[in-house]
């Protein structure tokens, strides 16, 4: 029986399903947060950064509690690229990426509430993608699969076609980098098949 109360800071579905299957009972919470970074900083620095707002606004929120917040990126030749804003946003960023590799970069941080321990992390992951002619990029756009999701692409969808190869975790690229979290949570006392889980 898990008697520590764990909470997801996030409202990707995503990240939901993969921190559901590491088999830990988990609530979501999500709280607004100003998703702007200052300039200037790393991409790594960034996403670590962005992942604590979320997790902190959550944890201040709380009276107990361990809580998970996570921030996805992709950086293409030194420029960020977060979620398109529109149709056009979203096919510049695809003719960016085509043809050569980027990394994605998942930030982490897990926030105990009430003043407690803090940790923040990251996960990289190089990502190649094949040359996309202006039409494939168009089509792909038009089924809306990339409109929520960093860098306008989900390895998970139709755009796995277009992925021929990574190097990294894979699930660091969907959103939250699972092995990485499970080394954490275990830190927090939330062992995995265990009989005790975060007691
Ligand atoms: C590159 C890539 C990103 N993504 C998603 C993961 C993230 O959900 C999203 C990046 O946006 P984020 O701002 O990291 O997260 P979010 O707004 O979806 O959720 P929240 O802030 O509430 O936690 O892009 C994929 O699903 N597949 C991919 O291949």
């Amino acid at each position: 029986m898990q008697e520590k109360l764990l909470v997801l800071a996030s409202g990707s579905p995503r990240r939901k399903e993969l921190l559901a299957g590491l088999g830990l009972s988990f609530e979501v919470k999500v709280s607004e947060v100003d998703e702007t970074f200052e300039l200037g900083l790393d991409p790594t620095e960034i996403v670590q950064e962005l992942a604590y707002k979320k997790a902190k606004a959550v944890a201040n929120s709380l009276s107990h509690g361990l809580v998970l917040g996570a921030d996805t990126i992709v950086v293409s030749e030194g420029v960020i690229l977060g979620k398109p804003v529109d149709v056009e946003d979203a096919k510049r960023m695809l003719s960016k990426l085509s043809g050569r590799a980027h990394m994605v970069y998942t930030g982490i941080a897990l926030v105990e509430a009430g003043g407690g321990m803090e940790i923040r992390d990251v996960s990289a992951t190089k990502v190649v993608m094949k040359e996309l002619s202006p039409e494939l990029i168009s089509g792909y756009v038009a089924t809306g699969d990339p409109m929520d999701k960093a860098g306008s692409y989900g390895i998970q969808g139709a755009a796995s076609a277009f992925i021929p190869e990574i190097q990294g975790d894979y699930f660091n690229v969907v959103g939250l980098p699972v092995s990485l979290v499970a080394d954490h949570l275990a830190r927090f006392g939330f062992e995995l098949f265990t009989a005790k889980k975060g007691g």
